[in-house]
């Protein structure tokens, strides 16, 4: 890829992505040392040859090792840092970031030590790398809903930090349903509402993050295609779908890339984003994934452009700043 690719220099916004995945081998190592912790790898190359995932169960096994290294404000602090660094390259100007709370409250580290470490990056995000961002809260879908009740309470006081919740982790067995009552509290509280739904659960999850959860964006949902009436649906209320087709292959939801439903999605009328889901794990940041679709699936820039400014459309941003940056994309 040139460093003039559409691909990377399209203006864009980023609206799946979870800092945890974004800790790349090199700063695992680093904290490891700092915290005075021992990793179960060899060397970096050692922990990189890992990154051969069977499945989303694999994967996570290796995320949730690979982040108790993350014990110090400093550690949240770098790993944003590392990620807006990177992501600006690629032509991110907006980032609506996703954090997992009970993946560290578990592990005895507090919460007011993650969203310090993460917002004294973010706090200066757009002087030092002209991207804006916003703060999702995730809960852990196989903890279970009293799990997400009680993180819900505790993220509370801190709500003027969020932008929203969601709902990630092991998907198949844990319906969305069940986190209906911890939602409703969220949108009483203001906040806007995603899930994970359809990466590897079937297309009934995803009609309960729509009807029973009441998301305002679905986070993978390319199982939609196999239920017409809910493809229909999606394209009918421009419900945005955050579509991470590095990660789809990675987690081998799809055998390869030019099998996936991408083009189907949008030839359906879906409102479709492009995103990178945990790049330091999936081979690739956002703009790695625009270039892979042009790649594989025959997408020319100007169907690049329309995937970016599909990701302005569907973020959380105000009016106003939506404006400026659909102009900005469309030159
Ligand atoms: O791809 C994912 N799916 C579900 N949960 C996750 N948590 C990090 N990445 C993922
Ligand atoms: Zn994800």
């Amino acid at each position: 890829m040139s460093p003039e690719d559409t691909a990377l220099t399209v203006p864009k916004a980023e609206l799946h992505l979870h800092i945890e995945g974004a800790l790349e081998p090199e700063l695992a190592f680093e904290c490891a040392r700092r915290n005075g912790i021992t990793l179960p790898y060899a060397d970096v190359a050692d922990l990189r040859r890992r990154y051969d995932f069977s499945d989303l169960q694999s994967f996570l096994g290796l995320y949730y090792t690979g982040m108790d290294v993350l014990r110090t404000r400093q550690d949240f602090t770098d790993l944003t840092d590392s990620y807006l660094d990177r992501a600006r390259k690629q032509g991110v100007r907006h980032a609506e970031i996703f954090f997992d709370p009970q993946a560290h409250t578990t592990r005895g580290v507090a919460l007011e030590t993650v969203l310090d470490g993460l917002e004294a990056s973010l706090a200066t995000s757009e002087q030092r790398f002209g991207v804006t961002t916003r703060l999702i809260a995730c809960f852990l879908r196989d903890h279970g809903p009293d799990s997400a009740m009680a993180t819900f309470d505790e993220l509370l006081p801190h709500a003027h930090k969020l932008t929203g919740v969601g709902l990630d982790s092991a998907e198949a067995g844990f319906p969305p349903d069940a986190f209906a009552p911890v939602f409703d509290r969220a949108r009483e509280a203001g906040l806007r509402l995603v899930a994970h739904a359809g990466e590897e659960g079937p297309p009934e999850y995803v009609w309960q993050a729509l009807d029973v959860l009441g998301v305002d964006r679905v986070d993978h949902g390319i199982r939609a295609v196999e239920d017409t009436a809910l493809l229909r649906r999606i394209a009918r209320d421009q419900v945005p779908l955050t579509v991470c087709p590095l990660s789809n292959v990675r987690l081998r939801c799809v055998d390869t890339l030019d099998e996936h439903c991408l083009p189907r999605l949008v030839d359906t009328g879906v409102l479709t984003t492009l995103n990178s889901d945990d790049p330091s794990y999936f081979g690739g940041y956002v703009g790695d994934n625009f270039h892979a679709v042009r790649q594989e699936l025959g997408f020319d820039d100007a169907a690049l452009r329309e995937f970016a400014a599909n990701s302005v459309r569907a973020s959380f941003l105000g009016a106003g700043e939506q404006d400026r940056l659909l102009r900005e994309i469309t030159g």
